[in-house]
């Protein structure tokens, strides 16, 4: 069976049971995938010497490996490591997780902050991304034996989450009036009361007493149109058109939830007082962990970039050694050639050849004017007008028929038993399929 995973609800019961919505609200590996969690389904029998197993090990470098027994008997601490795997975290690295016996849930936030529950069953092997938030909780079974995999030695360190329910700390959450201003401009149903400007970056309010009447009440519980606005101005928000209500605010953007957190709601005096003596330390608290996170994220990016920039080495280093092979073989086509145009009897190979193209091109024109079909096969292709009596104009002709020159060289090895050694095959391929080494060898006669 595949990895079962689903959005989890609100509620506060026992973490250990399911915590289905209702209706089930399944996820899909796909979505999964797009948050970086990737995801196999092993023979979890054969561990110690399953194939597949080694090339992920091998493909990702996995050179370190352990076993997790999550039972009362085996680990010590076993209550307090549980409650810390519980605690939302996140790490520098990837977490791999192998489920070998037992079972368990890996809970990860999506990019809209929402909770996934993963059902970890016997074989299933699942690589969490550096960065993502996430717990992990024993189901009722209580029960499950897990292999964890690294790159080198481990790091385990945790970075939790800072704590939201913290007052000095909530306010790095979207308050409820953002998010809920955020959501009626994001419904397409009621485009046309409210909508998104062109650019994204601002809101209209097209018919102001119809969402005053329709949409404030579904969220707000009033209809009071002014009030609204002035919550906007509270919070920063600009009218930015004087003919429309078009309001804007650089964290409130289109496709970009997560910036709500940044808008900052301006208080009165009073409220500045009593807030910056009783929150200030927590409110600072929550930027270093805010920062902690930014940099976890930097240094991320870093270790991607060198990566890429390592490859691009590779393939630049490659690329130059293809260029050499290339000047190389355009060198040896080039003094081949020349060895060539200096022998009487290869002129009189092409001008042969040049004839025999003209006759069978007027006999051609016969069988055509006869039966009134032309066959592409049957004739070597020749256009005499291109052909000239001096070198240079040969030279013209010979360039745009690499097969006529081809030909005509091969004839004349054939005849004067040449003394070229190089596989003038392989040369000539080359040659009459790339455009620019004509120019040059017209530029070089
Ligand atoms: C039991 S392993 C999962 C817990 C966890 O997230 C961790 O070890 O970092
Ligand atoms: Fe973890
Ligand atoms: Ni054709």
């Amino acid at each position: 069976m595949a990895l079962e995973a689903w959005f989890m609800d609100d509620s506060n019961e026992d973490q250990r049971l399911p915590h289905h919505r209702n209706p089930k609200e399944l996820v899909s590996l796909d979505y999964l995938a797009e948050l970086g969690v990737l995801y196999w389904k092993l023979n979890p029998e054969n561990y110690e010497n399953d194939p597949e197993l080694g090339k992920i090990r091998e493909e990702r470098g996995y050179d370190y490996m352990d076993l997790l027994d999550l039972c009362p008997e085996k680990v010590s601490n076993y209550e307090e490591k549980l409650k810390n795997f519980f605690t939302e975290h996140i790490h520098k690295d990837e977490e791999i997780r192998y489920c070998l016996a037992g079972s368990g849930y890996f809970d990860v936030r999506d990019k809209d902050d929402r909770w996934i529950r993963i059902w970890m069953q016997p074989g299933d092997l699942i690589i969490l991304p550096a960065g993502i938030y996430h717990r992990f909780t024993l189901d009722t079974s209580n029960y499950i034996k897990l292999m964890r995999l690294f790159v080198g030695e481990p790091v385990w360190t945790p970075y939790n989450r800072p704590q939201e329910e913290h007052p000095g700390l909530k306010e790095t959450e979207p308050t409820a009036f953002l998010t809920k201003t955020y959501n009626i401009v994001e419904d397409s149903s009621t485009n046309n009361i409210v909508s998104w400007s062109r650019d994204n970056n601002s809101f209209i309010v097209w018919e102001p007493e119809t969402f005053a009447l329709i949409c404030l009440p579904r969220c707000f519980k009033h209809k009071n149109f002014s009030s609204f606005v002035r919550q906007l101005n509270t919070y920063g928000f600009k009218k930015i058109d004087t003919e429309r209500w078009e309001f804007a605010n650089e964290y409130f953007l289109k496709g970009e939830r997560h910036l709500l957190k940044n808008i900052k709601r301006r208080k009165t005096s009073s409220q500045t007082q009593t807030r910056s003596l009783e929150g200030g330390r927590f409110r600072l608290e929550g930027e270093i962990h805010e920062l902690r996170r930014d940099r976890v994220a930097l240094e991320l990016e870093l270790v991607r970039l060198r990566r890429k920039q390592e490859s691009m080495k590779t393939y630049l280093h490659l690329m130059e050694e293809k260029l050499k092979v290339t000047e190389v073989k355009q060198e040896m086509m080039m003094n081949f050639l020349l060895k060539k145009i200096k022998k009487p009897s290869f002129l009189q190979s092409l001008r042969k050849r040049k004839l025999q193209g003209m006759k069978n091109q007027e006999q051609r024109q016969e069988v055509i004017s006869s039966h009134g079909v032309e066959d592409h096969d049957t004739f070597v292709k020749a256009e005499p007008e291109e052909y000239g009596d001096d070198i240079g104009d040969q030279f013209g002709g010979v360039f745009s028929y690499g097969d006529e020159l081809h030909i005509a060289s091969m004839e004349d090895q054939g005849q004067e038993g040449d003394e070229m050694e190089m596989d003038s095959e392989g040369i000539w391929k080359g040659f009459v399929l790339s455009e620019e080494m004509c120019d040059l060898g017209e530029h070089f006669i």
